[in-house]
């Protein structure tokens, strides 16, 4: 038996809340010399419309899902607060013994809570982290730039207004302060003058689609 099948593949989970695209990404990588040895276990949305549920359940072979929305979870369970869904999230998390976690698009915020249960400085149930787990986030701006929500657009109205020739994408390791986690890979992408937002978007979309590969590579290979 060849050295790479006797190795168990490395597990991925990939948290999201919207189309998925980089997590198809992921999917199309596995295997392949870009992401070699690896499966994704388990993909988590915190947006029941998500079509990245779509795409891990059309994957081949499907790819278990679970949702869990922020609102749904405290309606539920009157009292429990958002560090409390996030322990949620990580149980969820944790049962699927990932070796790597990678938000594609999670647009929830994690506590403290998260991480210290990723990093095993808190212990939930009986799964206890023997090693921290990598988190790691992929963001469309530069670090220091754009750092939070709707980053595309606020980098290419900066782009408009003359402030700046480029932007471009980065995936970083996660800490508590928003994307300001140490960059693993960064790409500039540079405007054009006249493109509109929507090419702009296009070729960041591409980019993204391969540093968030190119990252989750690097990190397992440190592992
Ligand atoms: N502790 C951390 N959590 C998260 C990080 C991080 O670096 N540290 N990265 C984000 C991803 N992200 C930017 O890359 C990001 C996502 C969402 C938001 C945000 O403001 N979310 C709001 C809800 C917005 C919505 O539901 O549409 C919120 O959480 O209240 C900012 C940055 C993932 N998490
Ligand atoms: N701050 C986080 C953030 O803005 N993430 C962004 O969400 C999109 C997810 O696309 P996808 O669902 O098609 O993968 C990506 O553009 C990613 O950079």
């Amino acid at each position: 038996m060849s050295s790479t099948a006797a190795q168990s593949k490395r597990r991925i989970v990939v948290l999201i809340s919207g189309s998925g695209s980089n997590l198809q990404a992921l999917i199309d990588a596995l295997n392949t010399p870009a992401l070699p040895n690896a499966e994704i276990v388990l993909v988590v949305s915190n947006r029941k419309a998500a079509y990245g549920l779509t795409r891990a359940a059309q994957a081949t072979p499907p790819i278990p899902t679970a949702y869990l929305a922020l609102a749904t979870y405290v309606k539920q369970n009157p009292g429990k607060t958002r560090e409390d869904y996030d322990a949620e999230v990580a149980k969820i998390v944790l049962r699927a013994k990932p070796d790597i976690v990678v938000l594609a698009g999670w647009m929830h915020i994690l506590s403290e809570t998260f991480l210290e249960l990723l990093d095993g400085r808190k212990v939930v149930e009986d799964t206890p982290v023997l090693k921290p787990i990598p988190v790691i986030n992929l963001h469309p701006a530069l670090p220091g730039q754009f750092d939070g929500a709707s980053a595309i657009e606020r980098a290419y109205e900066a782009f408009t207004k003359g402030e700046i020739t480029h932007s471009g994408a980065m995936v970083h390791r996660v800490v508590k302060d928003v994307d300001r986690g140490e960059p693993l890979v960064v790409r500039e992408v540079a405007f054009v003058a006249g493109e509109s937002l929507e090419a702009y978007e296009t070729k960041l979309h591409n980019v993204e689609h391969e540093i968030i590969v190119e990252a989750t590579k690097k990190v397992l290979e440190e592992l």
